[in-house]
C-alpha cells in the first residue's frame, strides 16, 4: 500500500480492481485481458477499449503502456485515466464517440508490478526502477533497455547486474518484456501490424520522446525521412498540447534496447515516450497525490491527436503511407 498522505495512487491490488470496475461498469465498450505473468508471478494486467470491444474489428489500434519502471507512480495513473476518459465520455464528447467507435485502444497500465509492490511496501519509497527478476549477485533488469532491437548495441545500457539500467543477460530475459512484445507480435494479422501508434508512459522531465535512442542520427536504414518527419510533426503537435519538451530520445543521452526503438524498427509502430511531471528533482519521482488529476488530465489532448492520426500516421506530413 501507498502511505496514508499518498493513498490516492493505485498499487497492483486497486489497479486490477479499478480494471475490473471498468470493464463491468462498460461491458459494451471494453474487454480485459491480461498478457502474461511476472517474474514473481502476478498477472499483468490489461483492458481493451472499443465499440464490440469483444471482436477483432478492422480498426487501426492503439497501444498504451505505464510503469515499465516500479518509482514512476504516476504513469499507472495516467494509463488508468485513459481508459476512463474513452468510457466516461463515450456518448456524450462526439470527438471521443467517434474515437473509440473507429479505433481498438490497448491498455497496459502496470507492466512491472513486481517492482511497484517493492517499491512501496517499506515503511519508506525504496526509488525501484528495475524489475525483481535476481541476475549475478543483484536484483532487478531495467525493462526499458531489454527490449530486442539493437539491445547493449552502444552504450546506452550496463552489463552490470547492480546498474539501474542492467540490460538483463539477453533480450527479452525480462518476463514483463517478453510478454509485452509477444502480444504486440500477436497483432501482427495477415502479415499486417494492425497496432499503428503508441505511447509508453514514464516520469519524470515533462519530455514527449520518439526513436531512434541507439544513435544520434535523424534517419538511416531504420528511418526514412518521412517516418523521421512524422515522428517530429506529431511529436511537436502534441507537445504543444501539454507543454512538454519535444526531441529524438538521443538527444537526452543514447539508450538502447528502449521500447520506442523496438516497436519503431521491429513492428514500424509509431512509438513515443511521454515523459510526465514534474520537470526536475523536486518532487522528482514522487509527487504529492493532489497532482494526478491535474497531470494526467494534462494530456488528454496528445492522446485523442495520436488517436486521431492512427488511422493514416503519415498524413501528419500529408503523406498517404
Ligand atoms: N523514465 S527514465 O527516467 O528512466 N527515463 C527514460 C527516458 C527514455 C525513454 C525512452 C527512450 C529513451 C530514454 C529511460 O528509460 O531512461
Ligand atoms: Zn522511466
Amino acid at each position: 500500500d501507498f502511505p496514508p498522505e499518498d493513498s490516492g495512487y493505485h498499487d497492483y491490488g486497486e489497479i486490477v480492481a479499478e480494471l475490473d470496475r471498468i470493464a463491468s461498469e462498460h461491458p459494451d465498450l471494453s474487454d480485459r485481458f491480461t498478457v502474461g505473468q511476472t517474474y514473481e508471478g502476478r498477472d499483468i494486467p490489461g483492458i481493451k477499449i472499443s465499440d464490440n470491444a469483444e471482436a477483432d474489428e478492422n480498426e487501426p489500434e492503439v497501444l498504451f503502456t505505464a510503469n515499465q519502471h516500479a518509482r514512476e507512480h504516476l504513469t499507472p495513473e495516467m494509463a488508468l485515466y485513459i481508459a476512463d476518459m474513452l468510457t466516461e465520455s463515450y456518448g456524450s464528447d462526439s470527438r471521443v464517440t467517434e474515437l473509440v467507435d473507429s479505433r481498438e485502444v490497448w491498455i497496459l497500465p502496470m507492466v512491472n508490478p513486481d517492482g511497484v509492490e517493492y517499491d512501496i511496501d517499506g515503511s519508506r519509497y525504496r526509488s525501484w526502477r528495475k524489475n525483481r527478476q535476481p541476475n549475478e549477485g543483484a536484483v532487478g533488469t531495467d525493462l526499458n533497455r531489454n527490449w530486442a532491437y539493437q539491445w547493449g548495441c552502444c552504450g546506452g545500457s550496463s552489463g552490470n547486474p547492480s546498474s539501474n539500467t542492467y540490460r538483463g543477460p539477453s533480450p527479452e530475459s525480462a518476463p514483463e518484456v517478453s510478454a509485452v512484445a509477444d502480444f504486440v507480435r500477436g497483432r501482427v494479422v495477415d502479415g499486417e501490424q494492425q497496432i499503428e501508434a503508441h505511447i509508453d508512459f514514464h516520469t519524470y522531465s515533462e519530455l514527449v520522446l520518439w526513436p531512434m535512442g541507439y544513435t544520434y542520427d535523424d534517419t538511416g536504414s531504420d528511418m526514412s525521412r518521412d517516418a523521421h518527419e512524422t515522428f517530429v510533426t506529431i511529436g511537436e503537435e502534441m507537445a504543444a498540447t501539454n507543454d512538454y519538451t519535444p526531441q529524438q530520445s538521443s538527444d537526452l543521452y543514447i539508450t538502447d534496447g528502449s521500447v520506442n526503438d523496438w516497436m519503431w524498427a521491429e513492428q514500424g509502430i509509431f512509438s513515443f515516450t511521454f515523459e510526465m511531471y514534474p520537470e526536475s528533482s523536486s518532487p522528482g519521482f514522487y509527487p504529492p497525490d493532489e497532482v494526478i488529476d491535474r497531470e494526467t488530465e494534462r494530456n488528454r489532448e496528445a492522446v485523442l491527436s495520436l488517436l486521431d492520426y492512427s488511422d493514416c500516421p503519415y498524413s501528419a506530413i500529408g503523406e498517404e503511407e
